[in-house]
């Protein structure tokens, strides 16, 4: 850590310097321009000193009423991570995150903007792995992203409990799906149809296939055909 930084707990009436280093910030950093007029910025911001585990961090040079950086946590998240750009490339960002760290042992996620290389590499290098990527649907901006996580003390439990996020999710798709081929069987049976259609099945896996490239077609069909025959022998 630099020397003569200091770290404390953001104070709850900090949201000017708070939103002053966030917007300095975004405006010099590879991300896409801010969506929201600055009096809105301050206002989510006062929000979030309440909600929020806030730390700040000050330098002999910061003048009062003036912050070098910030970092900002759920329990599960590092949702934001600033340093004043006047302040940067002094270690104040890689102190804060070290900071997180300590505070949240046991891992954290965060979202990272895909145009955002330098602090993609600032983070892959302070142990950060690259985790999911999307097409920015999902945020404001619509720009894409990336999903990065510390995994903490014990990486295997951290991955293990995303595994289960996941697969929470999952079950609840399956239970949609098989409900849905139910209906389906019982229109085909209606008209003398046969149960299964080998040709259906392989869009299935095609479809897929454009959002799991990674699984790649081949493999994605025998999850399909899996998946297709628990389901005829469940609503059977
Ligand atoms: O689309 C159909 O024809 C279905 O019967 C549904 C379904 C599926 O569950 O998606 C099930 C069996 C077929 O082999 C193909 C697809």
């Amino acid at each position: 850590m630099p020397t003569e930084l200091s770290l404390r707990p953001a104070r709850e009436d900090e949201a000017d310097a708070v939103a002053a280093v966030y917007l300095a910030a975004r405006r010099e950093a590879a991300m896409p321009p801010g969506i929201h007029p600055e009096h809105e910025v301050r206002a989510w911001l006062a929000g979030r000193l309440r909600d929020d585990e806030v730390w700040v961090a000050e330098t002999p040079e910061t003048q009062s009423g003036r912050l070098a950086a910030y970092a900002r946590m759920t329990e599960t998240w590092l949702d934001d991570l600033y340093v004043a750009p006047e302040h940067a490339r002094q270690g104040i960002g890689s102190a804060l995150l070290d900071l997180v760290k300590s505070r949240r042992p046991d891992g954290f996620c965060l979202w990272v903007f895909e145009m955002n290389v330098p602090a993609r590499a600032f983070y892959a290098r302070h142990g950060l792995v690259e985790l999911e990527r999307t097409d920015g649907e999902g945020n404001e901006e619509k720009a894409p992203d990336v999903r990065m996580a510390w995994p903490g003390q014990d990486p295997l439990a951290f991955f293990r409990g995303l595994i289960d996020d996941v697969d929470d999710q999952l079950g609840d798709l399956l239970a949609r799906r098989v409900a849905l081929t139910r209906e389906v069987q019982l229109l085909k049976a209606g008209g003398g149809a046969e149960p299964r259609d080998p040709e259906r099945e392989r869009q299935i896996a095609a479809r897929l296939a454009v959002r799991a490239p990674e699984l790649g077609e081949e493999r994605l069909a025998w999850i399909v055909h899996a998946i297709v025959s628990a389901s005829l022998d469940a609503t059977r």
